[in-house]
């Protein structure tokens, strides 16, 4: 599966309409003056930030977009229509560039904020426009300026401060869904995640985390196996990770043998990212007993040698999650401003606006858009609501 947090597309903004020659024509008026009217500006091409998208997919698909042409001059002084401009709606986060230049054009980071990215061509002058006193009868005019044709990257970059890390079937989404409103579908087979899902964590009004859920790995992604590693990608600019560690697999698997898989993997694919503060997470306690919870989470700390925090939660039971979050957010707010930081100055920035869902909202598991099919459709997903 590709990702397409990209697309490049053909913009072209409308020609100007031309000017047009024409004398009035009347009963009783004879040698009746130029009256060609002007031309219509062409339309010009808009980008605009639109909160309810949050993928670039459907200009993968269409990828040309042509704004109107300006009509042409009539006589009786008519000017012509302008063209209509074109807006096309992108995700709120999403760059443009110039592709031959590779000028940025701008970033979309607010909702609503617009982007003229081809501007229309100029209308063309009639002939009543030239006339003068030594020519009463021109017969001139100019036709419309053509409008700017572009190719155009768009980039939307997937921001977040949390990376999800773990087996399939960890509970990643299961995660995401109980913390944010994002609306991952959750399944109890490996692989059901295979795009990444973006959700806000919102502590109070002021204060907010993204999350990003990526899809499991397994032994060997490094190599390729299961949806291999390039969605780790994603939890590059990521300021911390959680490592979602399932304390009762379905498959009888070993936790201690699954969380070093994942370690493995990650050191593969990047020390830098392994060197990432990482927090142990160990999830589905409501599985066993709270001093049997205990006593697994211990073996495997000590297995793996493990020195840093770590948690218990049940994220499908909702158990522990707010401290989880409480904790996240101090850690955010209380890194230096410095970390990580210093080429996320040319990053886009989302400005979403989610909130923090009403736990009772999600309790309702027959809800129809648990199991969203068309979640698959879609190979970036940034799932936020207002
Ligand atoms: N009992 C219990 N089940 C859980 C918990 N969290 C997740 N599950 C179940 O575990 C299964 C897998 O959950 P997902 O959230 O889809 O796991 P995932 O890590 O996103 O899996 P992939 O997308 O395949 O990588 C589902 O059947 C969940 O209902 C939990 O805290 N307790
Ligand atoms: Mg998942």
């Amino acid at each position: 599966m590709k990702f397409v947090d990209e697309a490049e597309i053909r913009v072209e903004a409308g020609d100007g309409g031309n000017g047009t020659i024409s004398f009035r024509r009347e009963k009783y008026v004879p040698r009746g003056g130029p009256d060609g009217g002007d031309g219509g500006d062409g339309g010009s091409v808009y980008l605009v930030a639109d909160e309810n998208l949050n993928t670039l997919i459907d200009y993968r698909f269409e990828r040309f977009h042509r704004a109107e042409r300006g009509q042409n001059g009539q006589g009786s002084n008519c000017n012509g229509k302008g063209g209509k401009d074109l807006t096309l709606s992108v995700p709120v986060g999403t760059r443009a560039t110039d592709a031959d230049t590779l000028e940025v054009l701008g970033d979309l980071t607010k909702h609503g904020q617009k982007l003229k990215v081809a501007q229309g061509g100029y209308h063309g002058l009639g002939n009543a426009r030239f006339k003068s006193s030594v020519n009463r009868a021109p017969r001139q005019k100019s036709n419309g300026t053509p409008g700017e044709i572009r190719n155009l990257k768009l980039e939307l970059m997937l921001l977040a401060d949390v990376g999800l890390l773990g087996l399939p079937n960890a509970g990643k989404s299961t995660f995401i869904r109980s913390v944010s409103a994002a609306k991952p579908k959750v399944a109890d087979y490996p692989f059901t995640t295979l795009v990444p899902n973006l959700g806000v964590v919102r502590q109070d009004s002021q204060r907010s985390f993204v999350i990003a859920d990526i899809p499991g790995l397994i032994e060997g992604a490094a190599e390729g196996a299961g949806l291999g590693i390039r969605f780790l990608k994603h939890l590059e600019r990521c300021r911390i990770l959680l490592h979602l560690v399932d304390l009762m697999p379905a498959d009888q698997s070993d936790p201690v043998e699954n969380a070093k898989t994942i370690i493995n993997e990650l050191e593969k694919y990047s020390p830098k990212l392994a060197s990432k503060p990482r927090w142990l997470v160990f999830n589905k306690i409501d599985l066993l007993l709270e001093d049997e919870a205990e006593a697994l989470c211990n073996d495997i700390k000590e297995a793996l040698e493990w020195d840093g925090p770590t948690y218990q939660i049940s994220a499908f039971q909702r158990l522990n999650l707010d401290p989880l979050c409480h904790e996240i957010m101090n850690y955010l707010e209380n890194l230096p401003d410095d970390v990580e930081a210093e080429d996320d100055k040319q990053d886009v920035e989302f400005s979403w606006d989610t909130h923090r869902k009403d736990p009772a909202d999600d309790l309702d598991y027959d809800d129809d858009d648990w199991d969203d099919e068309d979640d698959d459709d879609y190979d970036v997903e940034v799932i936020y609501r207002k």
